[in-house]
């Protein structure tokens, strides 16, 4: 039977604006059905319904672009085999999300309804299911934490050796699981272009409430295992030789670091540009290293920017304002980084003065709440919802 994106669309307009009852619906259904996928999940689980239900609505619109969302699916059936899914998995899970549409789109429910989502469902497991399979990378890998050094009070730079090699573009980013959260995953960018002896580094801000973050910064120690996901992203290196401005925001550092690497290693000579900009002055953890490379690589220039410190004795401001009063950028090309607030105005304002924006970089994954969260961001981790009490919710409405 053909796909029907349409009747598709229109049923799960009616479950969009309960969006969070349906998500915890979902996974109630799933647990009390399959109780033993429960141990696949995190412990809490608020971050989780938010990603599921951003998930569907993004597979759901996307339903009337075959490639678009073709790559998106294969992207996300390779991503969860660090999860241990399996084809079996999918059955489960189609039951329960079939079961929670109806029971929320109950009033327009149809025969026709029904077998357009089974259709849909079906069609999108199988190019999960059939990238997973077809993928030869590692589902994951261990690394060894081999260097811990804490910059700041709450900055770590991590460096760690994967047990097997790691192949990854610069710019882009891995997720990590820590023994303190099992099954707990966060993104966090790999910091250098790929190295001969196959080291990472990762810039990690303890964030409160933030459990992998803390875990990473606090309690890990010389010799500790992680694991990691496979490198994802594409904000990696440019293509073209213009000149370079990177606009990094705290920690977002990363992966412009990584990207700066690969450009000075390629043996180009763009002149670059890096504004590193912080809230204050202490927060420039990483200001040995830029200076190193600024005086091993003459075409770069690194220039500290603090925001909150009126004390501060360099350039000061918010990073968009200083972007844009500092340079015309109209002939870079510019890669932003750092908190979402943050990249989204200076992406606008560097379009206005006349970059284009095929010529801004920034991580497409870093607002979109299906992937794990960026490091962990100031507000976003919150206390989660103890799953126990989450059942028995579920399980006193049905
Ligand atoms: N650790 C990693 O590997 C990566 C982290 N990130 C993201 O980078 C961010 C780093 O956060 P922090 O280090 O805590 O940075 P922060 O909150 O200390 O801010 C860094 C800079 O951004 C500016 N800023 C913050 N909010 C702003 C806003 N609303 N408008 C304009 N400017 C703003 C600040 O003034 C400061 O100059 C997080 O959102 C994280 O998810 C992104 C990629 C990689």
């Amino acid at each position: 039977m053909p796909l029907n994106p349409r009747l598709v669309k229109e049923s799960f307009s009616a479950v969009e604006p309960v969006a969070a009852k349906a998500a915890g619906y979902f996974y109630g259904r799933l647990f009390t059905h399959c109780p033993h996928l429960r141990g696949m999940f995190p412990p809490g689980m608020e971050v989780q319904r938010d990603r599921l239900f951003t998930a569907l609505t993004r597979v759901v619109w996307m339903l009337d672009s075959p490639e678009g969302l073709e790559s998106y699916l294969a992207q996300l059936g390779r991503d969860h085999r660090k999860y241990g899914v399996s084809p079996d998995h999918y059955r489960a899970v189609g039951s329960a999300l079939l079961a929670t549409i109806r029971h929320f789109a109950a009033e327009i429910w149809t025969d026709e309804i029904e077998a357009a989502w089974t259709e849909a469902y079906a069609m999108a497991a199988q190019i999960m299911i059939d990238a997973a399979a077809g993928e030869t990378t590692p589902a994951w890998w261990l690394a060894e934490v081999i260097d811990h050094e804490p910059r700041t009070r709450d900055i770590s730079v991590l460096t760690l050796r994967p047990s097997e090699r790691m192949d990854f573009v610069p710019g882009q980013y891995v997720t990590v699981q820590t023994a303190r959260w099992p099954r707990v995953w966060r993104r966090f960018s790999i910091a250098n272009a790929p190295r001969l002896d196959g080291t990472l580094r990762l810039h990690v801000r303890a964030v409160p409430g933030g459990w992998v973050s803390t875990a990473l910064v606090r309690h890990t120690r010389i010799g500790d295992q992680l694991l990691l996901g496979p490198p994802v992203g594409t904000m990696t290196p440019p293509e073209s030789d213009r000149d370079l401005l990177c606009v990094a925001g705290g920690t977002g550092l990363a992966p412009l670091k990584a990207v700066i690497e690969h450009v000075i290693a390629s043996g180009d000579r763009p002149n670059i540009h890096l504004l590193f900009g912080v809230r204050r002055a202490s927060d420039l953890y990483d200001m040995p290293d830029l200076v190193r490379m600024e005086a091993a690589f003459p075409w770069l220039r690194v220039v500290p920017v603090v925001s909150d410190d009126p004390g501060y004795d360099g350039m000061r401001g918010r990073l968009p304002d200083v972007v844009e009063r500092f340079h015309s950028w109209a002939d870079h090309e510019a890669y932003v980084c750092g908190p979402p607030a943050m990249v989204d105005e200076t992406v606008r304002r560097l379009q206005l003065s006349g970059v284009p924006l095929a010529r801004i970089h920034r991580d497409p994954m870093q607002s979109d709440p299906t992937a794990e969260p960026h490091g962990e961001e100031r507000g976003l981790t919150g206390t989660a919802r103890d799953v126990d009490g989450f059942l028995a919710g579920f399980e006193s409405k049905t």
